[in-house]
């Protein structure tokens, strides 16, 4: 469900039409709802009810400080996973004590700044970085809580790239090792151990791997506690699908409702775990679409192309996993004729497109808006082919806002120098 709908055949982002976006802030331009971000969090949140939970917002999702900034005035807590989201979260408005810290490879530093802004939690995923952890927390003189992530080996059917909770991914900590891991926790002078988490892939469209992981989780959880180790929540981590096409995923409703009864079952009179969860996508994707321009149409002899200003580097998601993202006119026409098109960018690689044989009606100038772009879209860009990143709009009601320009040309050699020219001057010289 999101606020991108046609009105008088224009496709508008909540009550402002899109080609005016496109007029005032050129394209391609990433828009994103307010009302569609708010709910999507509301719908997670709510189906949570009284059960202690915190909605920590996967960052890497989306990290415009306009989209982290209407979380945090929610009360959303932060799946973070570097300083850098750490910093955006703060410069947003987040509340670092609802931050959790995730990944696998948490620098010393990045601890550090975690531990002195007193974040919630941070979930690790190797023996290693305990250690490491409670070495920077000694130095400092603080006592970092922590969860441990658990890979509970489940196949969470979805893309291989992002599939995460398996023996064969990096993620995590087996659980096999999850119970000697807790101990060497429970063991460090600097550690605190509060929680658990797992996090087992990314647009999972069916309830039953969660539900497995659970089960598995709780069996662990039950086994710590009959060694003294007591946790006070469980992350679940994110995950939940969208549509983009036909998918059917849960909705965020009847997933938090299946793993609550899944919970009271097992726990039964257990004094309730606080729940964690990090979504990303589902809060963000739908909430967000990607405006480009028809360049020129190429008509071809095997098929033809719609070459369009915004390239996979702008979105990469169908280069690099063959995803399938809706593209729509922004303005309908009637009148003219629809043809099959491969819908492609001005980047220099075969494997830039954006979509695949879509059917459509258009001619050079026309916009596009590129469906479901708000999650893993504008934060995936790159500068390949020294092309200027997007711009990024906050549609809120009636009000447009532009909540981070184009790139500028500057910024494409900011911080880089030339030689000097002493440089190379022993270059070929004979020693
Ligand atoms: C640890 C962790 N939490 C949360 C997420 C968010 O996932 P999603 O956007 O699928 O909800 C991810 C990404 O898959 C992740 O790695
Ligand atoms: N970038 C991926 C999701 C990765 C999830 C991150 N753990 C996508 O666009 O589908």
């Amino acid at each position: 469900m999101d606020h991108f709908n046609y009105r008088n055949g224009q496709l508008h982002a909540e009550d402002v039409p899109l080609a005016q976006v496109a007029e005032r802030f050129g394209t391609p331009c990433y828009v994103y709802s307010r009302a569609t971000l708010e709910r999507h969090f509301h719908a997670f949140d709510q189906a949570l009810g009284d059960h202690p939970h915190l909605i920590c917002y996967a960052v890497k999702a989306n990290s415009n400080l306009a989209v982290l900034n209407v979380l945090a005035r929610l009360g959303a807590g932060f799946d973070i996973v570097s300083q850098g989201e750490l910093e955006r979260v703060i410069q947003a408005g987040g509340d670092p004590a609802r931050v959790v810290f995730s990944g696998v490879a948490k620098q010393e530093g990045e601890m550090a700044r975690a531990l002195e802004l007193d974040i919630k939690c941070f979930n690790v995923e190797s023996r290693a970085e305990l250690k490491r952890l409670n070495a920077v927390a000694g130095k400092l003189g603080k006592l970092a809580p922590v969860s441990l992530r658990v890979n509970p080996d489940v196949d969470a059917r979805t893309h291989p790239y992002i599939s995460t909770g398996l023996k064969d991914n990096k993620f995590g900590i087996a659980a096999s090792e999850a119970l000697d891991a807790y101990r060497q926790a429970a063991s460090l002078e600097h550690l605190d151990v509060v929680g658990m988490d797992c996090h087992i892939g990314s647009q999972l469209t069916e309830l039953s791997p969660f539900l497995d992981a659970l089960d598995r989780l709780l069996l662990l959880i039950e086994r710590l506690e009959a060694e003294g180790i007591k946790l006070d929540h469980l992350d679940l981590g994110g995950g939940l699908g969208v549509t983009y096409r036909d998918e059917t995923p849960p909705a965020p409703a009847d997933y938090a409702k299946a793993l609550l009864e899944r919970l009271a079952d097992k726990r039964g009179a257990h004094k309730p775990l606080t729940l964690l969860f990090e979504p990303g996508r589902a809060i963000a994707a739908n909430a967000g679409v990607l405006l480009t321009r028809v360049e020129f149409l190429k008509p071809g002899e095997t098929r033809h192309f719609a070459i369009v200003d915004a390239a996979m580097n702008d979105l990469i998601r169908p280069a690099l996993y063959q995803a399938w993202q809706a593209i729509i006119p922004v303005e309908q026409r009637s009148s003219q004729e629809t043809q099959r098109y491969d819908v492609v960018g001005p980047v220099c690689e075969t494997g830039d497109f954006l979509g695949k044989g879509r059917e459509l009606a258009i001619a050079p100038g026309d916009l596009l808006a590129i469906r479901s772009a708000g999650a893993y879209g504008f934060v995936m860009a790159s500068n390949y082919n020294s092309r200027p990143r997007a711009a990024e709009v906050m549609v809120d009601g009636g009000e447009a806002y532009l909540v981070r320009a184009r790139e500028a040309f500057s910024l494409l050699w900011a911080g880089e120098a030339l030689l000097p020219e002493s440089a190379g001057a022993s270059h070929g010289e004979d020693s």
